[in-house]
């Protein structure tokens, strides 16, 4: 018991005057001297020191490696150091703070406390080789085995979704047979989203769980995507939504125009050659799916016959062909996508598209409400509601409950006033009342339904148009990619 005693004592008075030692050595000695007397000093000690070193050096050539940790130590040096280097790669919108000169910081992976040292020695012997820079990584030695590897994984990757998030990114459309590409700058975030923070909340982290959950998708033998419908009534913020999860998840868009592709193989081209981490999305799957089922033998006989006798299934697309690709074998064709459809009226949606498991996640994006309409406040005049006032607050919850407003025809009117914030809440407050009031009356209800036949009768006639545009062959026929 005494011999233990004495031997934790010796060690810990060996570990105090290396700490010691290298308080002096960092504050006296100039670099180059620093390192080489810190490398003597730990060799010296190595049989009673209980932390290993890795060196990892910026290159001449392109040390992946190295590059990747400065990323990943960017991204939370700045809440934690003093003194920071900052830089700004050309074409970027972000800045990145590094650290400086023998600075350290100290992270933690899997439970165990690592440390980084970042080292800069310039060349005295031979000035014209510039200096040396590198990364010191301290770990303990009995965690070296379990976390070495793991620990570097998870560095790569973390550096990985830092660049995707930094670059720029591309929204695709299918138009004459092939992806069309154009930045994507869409301004939608989660913040700017008028919805019940709740609901905001539960999406983030269900976004949050599919980007991280490489290791569960894997155990579970799913293939690693998953599928949101969004549905609701026009302008309650279906493509905001899109927008604001590609925004969120630094995630490409692939904006899928069902009605141009024309067999189930294009389909299949279409999405095989789509990248990981993006966003696929088909707007008013509704409308877009009931397209191909119209088709009935007579309409597909010839059809049939003017493509060369193939198979119904390569002429036309259809919505078991689409499942497929959500769902079936092709499913796992491609990693870590997200489906996104939206639909304006849900009832109309085949029930195979609604049997649970095929799309995750449902998502009913309603009229505003108080929550969201305190949001829209937020962005668009700058005021809290509360700041309103008690009877203003009180009037503008009871009225905007009630008029089934959608957050687009809000806006409208926020943005009309925004010069004057009394105005634009004195009209505001004035909108939603009579909405409100004309929906108790049944005014409303009555104006929807028959614009709602209107607007039944019009998808109908420019579905007709489509399918004799169809039959006439006017498909693109570029099948490039
Ligand atoms: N929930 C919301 N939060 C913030 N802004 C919204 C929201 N909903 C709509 N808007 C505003 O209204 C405009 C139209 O919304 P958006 O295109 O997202 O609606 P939508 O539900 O996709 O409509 P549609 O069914 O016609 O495609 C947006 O540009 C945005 O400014
Ligand atoms: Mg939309």
């Amino acid at each position: 018991m005494a011999d233990m005693k004495e031997t934790w004592t010796t060690l810990a008075s060996l570990l105090g005057t290396l700490a010691f030692c290298q308080t002096i050595l960092r504050n006296v000695l100039p670099p180059q001297l620093r390192s080489a007397s810190l490398k003597f000093l730990k060799r010296a000690l190595g049989c009673y020191y209980s932390y290993c070193y890795f060196e990892i050096t910026k290159n001449d050539g392109v040390n992946e490696l190295y590059n990747a940790v400065q990323l990943y130590l960017s991204s939370f040096v700045s809440a934690s150091c003093s003194c920071l280097s900052l830089s700004r790669a050309p074409n970027s919108s972000s800045t990145t703070f590094a650290l400086t000169n023998n600075d350290c910081i100290a992270d933690v992976f899997d439970g165990v406390s690592v440390q980084w040292e970042h080292v800069v020695i310039q060349s005295q012997s031979q000035p014209s080789r510039g200096e040396k820079r590198f990364f010191t990584l301290r770990i303990r030695k009995c965690d070296r085995e379990r976390i070495l590897d793991s620990y570097l994984d998870h560095i790569m990757d973390k550096a990985n979704d830092i660049r995707r998030k930094n670059r720029e990114r591309f929204l695709y459309t299918n138009s004459h047979g092939c992806w069309r590409q154009v930045p994507f700058k869409h301004p939608s975030t989660f913040d700017t989203l008028a919805m019940d923070p709740e609901r905001k909340r539960d999406i983030m982290e269900d976004l949050r769980d599919f980007v991280a959950g490489k290791a569960f998708y894997q155990r579970t033998g799913r293939s690693w995507k998953r599928g949101y419908l969004l549905y609701g009534p026009p302008g309650t913020g279906k493509s905001s939504m899109i927008a604001a999860m590609a925004n969120f998840l630094g995630y490409d868009i692939y904006d899928l125009e069902l009605t141009k592709v024309r067999s189930n193989s294009q389909l299949r081209e279409f999405l095989t050659n789509t990248s990981s981490k993006s966003i696929i999305v088909i707007e008013d799957i509704d409308c877009s799916v009931s397209l191909p089922k119209r088709l009935n033998a007579q309409q597909a006989a010839p059809r049939r016959a003017a493509h060369g006798g193939e198979d119904r299934n390569d002429n036309t697309i259809t919505l078991s062909g689409l499942l497929n690709f959500t769902d079936g074998l092709w499913s796992c064709c491609g990693s870590e996508r997200i489906f996104v459809f939206t639909s304006n009226h849900i009832e109309k949606l085949d029930p195979a598209l609604l049997r649970s498991g095929r799309m995750d996640m449902h998502i009913y994006m309603s009229y505003c409400s108080y929550p969201a309409l305190k949001i829209l406040l937020r962005n668009y005049l700058d005021i809290e509601a509360e700041d309103l006032g008690e009877v203003v607050a009180s009037e503008l919850r009871e009225a905007v409950e009630k008029a089934n407003m959608t957050p687009a025809d809000i806006s409208e009117v926020l943005i009309k006033n925004r010069r004057n914030k009394g105005r634009a809440v004195g009209e505001l407050l004035e909108v939603l009342k009579a909405r409100a009031e004309r929906n108790e009356n049944g005014e409303l209800r009555e104006e929807c339904q028959l614009n709602e036949v209107e607007q039944e009768e019009q998808e109908e006639q420019e579905k007709r148009a489509l399918e004799s545009s169809e039959d006439g062959s006017d498909f693109d026929d570029d099948s490039s990619y």
